[in-house]
């Protein structure tokens, strides 16, 4: 397998009860690309996610991230290499403020909770703020993580990846319950971390998509249908009839 790429699966199938959630799937992602997949539901999005972090073992068929295979590395050991996730639903620490669940992100691990507040590094702090400041937060650090808005929390659980120094982020449907004017702020946050960062974006909202201008990737039962522009998928026979909506001709 090629190394120019800072991600490639192929071959990859992931059957479930006999039923191919994932069929002989290809992808390839350049390092410091923003990608977008779309597709149906049901085609394979969160499982090609679950695959790659090691939450699912393919069936057959190869992942390799900077030429490191992953499908027999553990979650945390995937985790470790600089791989990062967002699920659908945020996942703060409500009871925490704004700043600790950085702090928590930049620790990353929960074993040593009851010592880390008490004894916050210079460098820690500066690392925090700037992460703060990334994801337009910088103002409520002191703010309990439960009081913030939907969208607030979407952006404080990017920020405890940043934290973490995923290097890849792979975000599932960031924009799922945010208002307009979140779901542009959230593009403009994932369109600035892209290139530092190498990013996957799972969405359905086709504004929020023509908004990150990236390539998209169409999965239609576990397989790649087709990429390109957004322009492009979005003419494409084949995504009009499977994904976009076409009353089928009698
Ligand atoms: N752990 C599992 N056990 C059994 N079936 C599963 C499991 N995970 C996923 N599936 C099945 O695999 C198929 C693909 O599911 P997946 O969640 O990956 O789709 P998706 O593209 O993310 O859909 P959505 O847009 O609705 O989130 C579905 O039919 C789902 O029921």
């Amino acid at each position: 397998m090629s190394k120019q790429f800072l991600l490639a699966a192929e071959g990859v199938t992931k059957s479930f009860d006999g039923f191919k959630a994932i069929n002989d799937l290809n992808f390839y992602l350049d390092k410091g690309e923003l990608r977008t997949i779309i597709g149906p539901n049901g085609a394979g999005k969160s499982t090609f996610l679950d695959l790659i972090t090691g939450r699912t073992r393919p069936d057959t068929g190869t992942i390799e991230y900077k030429g490191t295979p992953l499908t027999k590395l553990r979650e945390y050991e995937i985790y470790r290499l600089g791989i990062g996730r967002k699920f659908q639903t945020p996942s703060v620490y409500s009871d925490h403020t704004v700043f600790e669940n950085i702090l928590l992100g930049l620790e990353g691990s929960r074993s040593v909770w009851p010592s880390i507040f008490s004894r916050v590094k210079p460098e820690q702090r500066e690392r925090i703020h700037e992460v703060l400041k990334t994801i337009g937060l910088a103002d409520k650090a002191e703010l309990k993580a439960g009081t913030l808005a939907h969208g607030q929390k979407q952006w404080l659980e990017i920020g405890m990846l940043l934290a973490q120094n995923a290097e890849l982020l792979l975000v599932d449907e960031p924009a799922a319950g945010m208002t307009d004017e979140e779901t542009a702020k959230t593009g403009e946050l994932l369109l600035s971390l892209a290139g530092k960062h190498t990013i996957i974006v799972i969405e359905h909202d086709m504004v929020f998509v023509r908004q990150l201008g990236s390539k998209v990737t169409v999965l239609h039962q576990g397989h790649v249908l087709c990429d390109g522009s957004l322009d492009q998928v979005q003419a494409d026979e084949r995504v009009i009839e499977v994904y976009l909506g076409r009353k089928k001709k009698h």
